[in-house]
């Protein structure tokens, strides 16, 4: 590490401390000061670098190279296929398909399928939210006890041509009734090369300072996918990074960070896997009155309609033991079942 580095990271360990020492003025001064602000967003696990800690609470989102291994990938690719052929049977899985594919012919296996959510009962694919690579990066944003909320595989299909495998630039936390919004993440890894062409993520850097705003569905021609609800009012002008990444490469991002990603138009389907994760201090919110309201009357709609469950929310809890997670001081790790249909939380403990 460089000098400049170094110094850098002792600055930081001193205005992460609470009650750290700060410059302050005396009668004579008469020049203006800037106050630096203790760092909001991140932890000091001494696994950020100071450069990485300061580029995400400036961006809300750091990119890592080659996090996850080509063997996991590969693993988790096959999962998904089985669970398309219906080898697998997982429950409380959501399976979605296209607007425009679920509407129009019938497509064999995998490639209905455009995204699988809650794979929290699918051993190998829950593998993903506990590998230690990502959980040690996970802890320099939730802090060290860490619930794994919400699981997605996305295998966004080829644009049928009506531009509906695009996802409306959005921020996840309007899908999210619990706080605080800056001790939750999402880590995002590509289980292949996504570019442009094949619909990147693309974030609006520094856009996690701002709040949640209000999301609606946008008024696209070719119609748009259920519950892809796009932000409102947020400033076009504000300059954009498409993120393309590599097989394995993991994306960490906070949830008001707006963002979506653009449409398919090579023939594959491009495949990443996802967790949210928050701090186990995290609480639930009632969302009445909030920008949130119309996601909830439609996940309480869906279940209705799905399921017959009334409009009161339903908590299920459920306890396992076992498992171990290397590296960190987790007191348990719950698997919050807020899905766009139920809202059931399942827990997992990992004792240490
Ligand atoms: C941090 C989170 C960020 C995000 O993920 S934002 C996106 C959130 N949205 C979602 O996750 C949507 C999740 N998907 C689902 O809940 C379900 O797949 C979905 C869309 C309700 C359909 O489920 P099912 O009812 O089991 O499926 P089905 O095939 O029997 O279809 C029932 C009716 O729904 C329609 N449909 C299916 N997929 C759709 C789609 N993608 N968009 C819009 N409509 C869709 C389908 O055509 C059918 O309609 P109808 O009843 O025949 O009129
Ligand atoms: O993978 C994608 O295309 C977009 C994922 C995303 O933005 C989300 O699900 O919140």
């Amino acid at each position: 590490m460089s000098r400049a580095a170094d110094r850098l990271r002792v600055v930081l360990n001193h205005l992460d401390r609470p009650g750290a020492v700060r410059a302050s003025f005396t009668s004579g001064q008469n020049v203006s000061y800037h106050h630096p602000q203790a760092l909001r967003y991140t932890f000091d696990t001494d696994l950020l670098s100071p450069e990485q800690r300061i580029a995400y609470e400036e961006d809300g989102f750091i990119l890592i190279k080659n996090l996850v291994s080509e063997e996991d990938i590969d693993r988790f690719r096959a999962e998904f296929e089985r669970i398309c052929k219906r080898e697998v049977k997982v429950p409380g899985l959501v399976v979605m398909r296209d607007v425009a594919i679920a509407r129009s012919e019938f497509m064999p296996d995998q490639k209905a399928v455009s995204k699988l959510q809650d794979f929290q009962e699918d051993p190998e694919l829950f593998r993903y939210c506990a590998l230690p690579q990502i959980l040690k990066y996970v802890e320099c944003f939730t802090g060290p006890n860490i619930m794994a909320m919400h699981t997605m595989l996305i295998n966004k299909p080829p644009d049928a041509g009506k531009k509906t495998s695009r996802h409306p630039m959005h921020q996840d936390l309007h899908y999210f009734p619990f706080r605080p919004a800056d001790r939750i993440v999402c880590a995002w890894t590509a289980m292949e090369r996504v570019t442009r062409q094949n619909g990147c993520l693309v974030v609006l850097p520094g856009s996690h300072r701002g709040a949640l705003l209000e999301h609606d569905y946008p008024e696209w021609e070719g119609g748009v996918n259920k519950m892809y609800h796009g932000v409102r009012n947020y400033d076009p002008t504000h300059p954009r990074v498409h993120l393309e990444m590599e097989k394995g490469d993991t994306v960490f991002f906070h949830p008001i960070l707006i963002h979506g990603s653009g449409m398919n138009q090579t023939p594959g389907f491009r495949k990443a896997i996802s967790c949210h994760y928050a701090s186990a201090d995290c609480y639930y919110i009632d969302v009445q009155g909030t920008t949130q309201e119309n996601i909830a009357k439609e996940v309480h709609e869906l279940a209705e309609k799905k399921y017959g469950v009334d409009d009161s929310v339903t908590f299920a809890v459920r306890k396992t033991t076992g498992g171990h997670v290397r590296h960190l001081n987790f007191s348990c790790v719950f698997i919050v079942f807020f899905t766009v249909v139920r809202r059931i939380v399942y827990m997992y403990y990992l004792e240490q």
